[in-house]
């Protein structure tokens, strides 16, 4: 077992006894150190932002020799959704004089237009701030670097990423809904990460804001000292001036040695148009200069420096980065498939060893991602490549189908990031798709031994060689918070999802905390929706990846006139399999508009149909209600005709519009 998941399992069973034991010998944050430390805030927020000091080298204005280790601090800001992460990072922004205060851009480091259209980050943003604070006695200029971090569970890999290049983090928790599942979640990223971990109690504006409730919360779930806790509003700007102060006395600058070889590790990269691939890095021992040789120690290439900076929040060349920073390189990668996540950079003809680098991001959830108009394959192709040089952790593979055609077979890391790639897709791109029902990744084992791991549906033999001797499906341990009052409903909810209770027991007087292993099948589709609603969306929902169960699998096909839809397949439990076939025959003859013919719409389970349905025949061609001679008015009819045909899928002879198979995407 790794050492992640003993330190997880460790504290998670210490997690159900909440306050009952005393955790002191595991207390997560690092005293505050005995300095003896005052801040000279001013009401006028410029009069304590401190300029970074300029360098004479030419080509650069900011001086990062200024700053050895001990004068860095790198921290995330990690939270439940909707927390404030992003509002607070503005805040710190603004106190530091990295932007402009009423800059007009609400959430600045969410850039995507994705991010700022949902309101929630999906990537994690890095800034380099500068900051002059009185400590040991004297004024002493501090560089920081920050990293907003997303709150949705299917980004919880960023924050990962993200804790790697920290040595603290500020935990934000809304003061009026408390602790919550992506709360507990990130926490434990932290800890696991031994990070010095600062309670902040955001949105103490609000009038249902319970701050003390907060702090009995956090110290009864994750044993941190209520007196630790900063009160903060990060919309009015209360309690801020304490935050910059916390992190700067209570989390250790970074432990690299300056004197070492170079070490770097590469936290993220994207694709810029001008500058090629600009890589994210941790620089965690020695020093970069601009024009050095580096050396991936993953694939062995060689790179030239051609370009060193921070993010500030922009880039910004410096031409040096050194121990404990935070900044960005372009060095002439061609693609940031060469720019491996997790990777150590270091010196060309040096000897180093291979920092610990990341878990490869597991894919929960597969779709067929297929062009809305055939034709456009090849631009879908381009698109994909286009955004997954921005987002490595897609998988994506190419494969065709009878119905849609050719396209790809793509892995997320959940419903929301699938949800996300193709909003980016359409709007960064202009690539119009179609996506088929997302699909878990199954086991299937054979009598001679051997196994199949099915991605696609369509792809599981109907007719194996051999016998199928077992399926397996992965499991998630989901985490659930809520309102006393829904507990009921949540476990019937949790029972027909066939989830297996692990834990149930609670926060504080008002609110449950339960633990489900449940197949990752079942809340994949539709499960925090519903679970939304029948809590009145005071349920929170957060999960992590398990083992894989045995269970008793089916693929569920659907068939138009005999002929079987392979981009409509499924794979259900076969007790889920009656209502799910019932359910995706009543979506289709919905949206299967009636045609010349008769079209029987079934599902099956091999050759047993369990479900049917019938779209009657039309009586009347449509160019028959164009009797007379008018020609121009016949020819309107047949374009229009035209147009509308191009956007359908055509199985044998019956046409399927596109809104059908974004219709069984909703199917649970
Ligand atoms: N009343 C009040 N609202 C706040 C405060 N801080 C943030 N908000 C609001 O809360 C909402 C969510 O804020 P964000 O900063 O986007 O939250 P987040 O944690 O970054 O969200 P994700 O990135 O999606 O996880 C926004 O509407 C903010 O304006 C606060 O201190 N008080």
């Amino acid at each position: 077992m790794s050492i992640f998941k003993r330190a997880s399992r460790a504290l998670r069973s210490k997690i159900s006894l909440f306050s009952s034991i005393s955790t002191s010998n595991s207390h997560p944050i690092i005293s505050p150190r005995p300095y003896s430390f005052h801040f000279c805030y001013t009401q006028n927020a410029a009069s304590f932002c401190s300029r970074p000091r300029q360098n004479s080298k030419e080509g650069s204005t900011i001086d990062l020799e200024q700053y050895p280790s001990d004068n860095i601090r790198n921290f995330s800001i990690i939270a439940h959704v909707d927390h404030g992460k992003s509002t607070l990072a503005d805040r710190l922004l603004e106190l530091t004089g990295t932007i402009r205060k009423g800059h007009g851009q609400p959430q600045y480091l969410d850039k995507l237009q994705v991010e700022r259209e949902r309101g929630i980050t999906v990537k994690a943003q890095t800034a380099t701030m500068f900051h002059c604070h009185k400590f040991l006695g004297s004024d002493t200029d501090f560089l920081l670097n920050l990293i907003d971090t997303p709150g949705h569970v299917d980004f919880s890999y960023e924050v990962s990423r993200s804790l790697a290049a920290c040595q603290g983090a500020l935990l934000v928790v809304d003061a009026a809904q408390g602790v919550q599942a992506q709360t507990v979640a990130n926490f434990y990223l932290a800890f696991e990460s031994n990070l010095a971990i600062i309670p902040v109690i955001n949105k103490i504006d609000q009038p249902t804001a319970d701050p003390d409730r907060v702090k009995a919360q956090l110290k009864s779930m994750f044993d941190l000292d209520p007196s630790d806790a900063l009160l903060t509003s990060a919309k009015t700007g209360q309690g801020l001036e304490q935050v910059l102060p916390a992190v700067i006395e209570r989390i250790p600058p970074p432990p690299g040695k300056s004197t070492s070889p170079l070490r770097m590790l590469l936290l993220d990269s994207y694709y810029d148009e001008y500058k090629g691939v600009i890589c994210h890095v941790a620089i965690v021992d020695g020093a970069l200069h601009k024009g050095d040789k580096i050396c991936s120690a993953a694939t062995g290439q060689s790179y030239e420096v051609n370009d060193v900076g921070i993010l500030h929040p922009e880039l910004v060349p410096t031409g040096i980065l050194l121990t404990g920073q935070v900044g960005y390189i372009v060095s002439g990668m061609r693609s940031t498939k060469e720019a491996r996540i997790g990777d150590t950079l270091h010196h060309t003809r040096t000897v180093i060893q291979s920092l610990p680098g990341f878990k490869p991001a597991k894919h929960m959830v597969f779709s067929g991602l297929y062009p809305a108009d055939g034709s456009d394959f090849e631009a879908l192709n381009h698109a994909i490549e286009r955004l997954t040089c921005n987002d490595a952790s897609v998988s994506v593979t190419k494969e065709s189908s009878t119905a849609l055609g050719l396209g790809f077979r793509c892995g997320f890391l959940g419903l929301l990031h699938m949800d996300v790639f193709h909003q980016r897709l359409e709007q960064e791109h202009g690539a119009h798709v179609i996506s088929t029902v997302p699909t878990v990744p199954y086991i299937f084992e054979y009598s001679d031994e051997s196994k199949l791991q099915v991605q696609n549906p369509a792809a599981l033999p109907s007719n194996p060689k051999n016998r199928l001797v077992a399926c397996w499906e992965p499991t998630v341990i989901a985490t659930i918070i809520i309102p006393s009052e829904y507990v009921g409903s949540v476990i019937t909810l949790c029972a027909e999802r066939r989830g297996e209770q692990l834990e149930y027991s609670f926060i504080d007087s008002q609110r449950a905390f339960m633990k489900y292993r449940m197949p990752l099948r079942e809340i994949v589709v539709d499960f925090y929706n519903e679970l939304k609603s029948i809590t009145s969306g005071y349920a929170s929902f957060d999960y992590e990846d398990s083992e894989y169960q045995a269970s008793d699998l089916v693929k569920l096909d659907i068939l138009l006139n005999g002929q079987p839809v392979d981009a409509m397949a499924t794979i259900v439990h076969r007790s889920k399999a009656p209502r799910v076939g019932r359910e995706l025959v009543e979506k289709l003859k919905k949206f299967i508009d009636r045609q010349m013919f008769e079209i029987i719409i079934q599902a099956a389970i091999g050759s047993k149909v369990i479900a049917r349905e019938t779209v009657s025949a039309m009586r009347k061609n449509v160019l028959a209600k164009c009797y007379g001679g008018d020609i121009t008015r016949k020819k309107k009819l047949l374009e229009k005709q035209k147009e509308g045909k191009k956007r359908m899928k055509r199985v044998g002879s019956v046409d399927i519009p596109q809104e059908a198979f974004h219709e069984l995407l909703k199917v649970s």
